[in-house]
């Protein structure tokens, strides 16, 4: 049986690209550091994905294991042996970590086998397999990273799945009916029902990530604001509705122009998601959406990114500077990245704030209407 060894058996990891490849007849051997889940994906080896829609539809993952990296780093080293695939989906802020390890695993593979392992990384985050190759090259010497170079593909990717949090007790994982998962390569690669291969992924992944991601990040930070506590929950608030859609309205005139979309499929392609954002049985939390906020005020995450490219073309981006303020506003006590971001506010202010999490000039023009909507926020 072919095997994928899979980092991070969370939402997306069970709820989705394990399930693909359990589904393509894979084995899938999950890696975490959640020994509660590792012990049940032992004993049970297998669980049930939920379509979260009006009907019941299951569908029964089998073939899974799993591994704990903190306390059998060895087990792990030996999986990535086995593996046709290598896949993460645990975290941007994560991948630096595993990447020891992972790298460890493949300075013994490439000595062992000519067989190829194809490595990608599913995150919300452009280039994410580039940045995870080179954590990895970062723990190799010279002579293995050209070994590396020629038997492991690393291939960028986009994913697509609205997967909230789930029930602890239990491995079965609820989620949304739609998914896309793009992966970026010119190879032949191993069928993975679900997976869709594109020769560039620039296009998919920006659209993706400043439409679905950004969109969702807009309803996340004003629900909180407004005491909501899904998503569904505050698009029940028509004047949140209309900031989402003036707000992707801002991303897409970025994205048509930059990739040169057909502006009539984009706009369709907005309404689809604001419809996919309203599903109740998701019961999807806005603190989960809104979650990592330093991460979502990335210099090249959905709301700065966006921003910045559409002022640079001179085309407009106050809904977006409104989002920002809305993430800066968002002191969500659980969150250690908002508690991080209320602490440097009140002590540094808002604009150097700006400048360190975002990267953003002090006196650029953006920041300055960041800062306009911020006061407005606050009342
Ligand atoms: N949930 C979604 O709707 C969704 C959709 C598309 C993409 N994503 C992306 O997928 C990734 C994972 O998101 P998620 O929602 O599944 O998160 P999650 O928190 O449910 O899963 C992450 C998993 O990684 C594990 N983990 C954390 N640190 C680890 C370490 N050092 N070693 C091993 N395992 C570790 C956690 O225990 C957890 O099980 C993120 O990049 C996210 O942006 C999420
Ligand atoms: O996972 P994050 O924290 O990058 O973003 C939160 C949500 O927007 C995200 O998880 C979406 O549900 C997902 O990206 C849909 O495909």
């Amino acid at each position: 049986m072919k095997k994928a060894i899979h980092f991070g058996a969370g939402n997306i990891g069970r709820g989705f690209i394990g399930a693909l490849f359990s589904e393509s007849g894979y084995h899938v051997t999950f890696v975490d550091v959640a020994n509660q889940v590792i012990n049940k994906l032992n004993e049970e080896k297998g669980y049930q994905v939920k379509l979260a829609q009006s009907q019941e539809e299951t569908i029964a993952i089998t073939n899974v294991s799993g591994i704990n990296n903190r306390t059998h780093e060895n087990d792990v080293i030996e999986a990535i042996q086995q593996a046709t695939y290598l896949t993460t989906a645990i975290g941007p802020n994560i991948l630096p970590l595993i990447a020891p390890l992972i790298a460890r695993g493949l300075a013994k593979r490439i000595t062992a086998t000519e067989d190829k392992l194809y490595v990608i990384a599913c995150e919300n985050q452009i280039g994410a397999t580039d940045i995870l190759k080179q954590h990895i090259l970062d723990n190799l010497d010279e002579e293995t990273k050209t070994q590396l170079e020629e038997k492991i593909c690393f291939f960028n990717s986009a994913v697509d799945r609205i997967v909230p949090i789930q029930n602890q007790d239990s491995l079965d994982v609820l989620v949304e009916p739609y998914y896309e998962w793009v992966v970026e390569t010119t190879e032949d690669i191993p069928p993975v029902t679900g997976m869709t291969i594109v020769k560039d992924l620039a296009p998919f992944i920006e659209r993706k990530l400043f439409t679905v991601n950004t969109g969702h990040a807009v309803i996340a930070y004003l629900g909180y604001l407004a005491g909501k506590t899904t998503i569904d929950e505050t698009l029940g608030d028509e004047e949140i509705v209309r900031e989402v859609r003036a707000t992707l309205k801002e991303t897409g005139a970025y994205l048509i122009k930059q990739y040169k979309l057909d502006e009539a499929e984009h706009l369709a392609y907005i309404d689809k998601n604001i419809e996919r954002f309203k599903n109740a049985y998701l019961n999807d939390g806005v603190t989960r959406v809104g979650r990592a906020p330093i991460r979502k005020l990335g210099p090249e995450d959905r709301l700065i990114r966006p921003a910045t490219q559409a002022q640079k073309a001179g085309l407009p981006y106050t809904h977006l500077a409104n989002a920002v303020a809305a993430a800066l506003l968002f002191d969500y006590p659980e969150d250690e990245e908002a508690v991080e971001i209320q602490e440097m506010i009140r002590e540094h202010g808002l604009a150097e704030t700006l400048q360190k999490f975002s990267g953003l000039a002090e006196d650029s023009d953006v920041t300055k209407e960041v800062i306009r909507h911020y006061k407005v926020l606050q009342g």
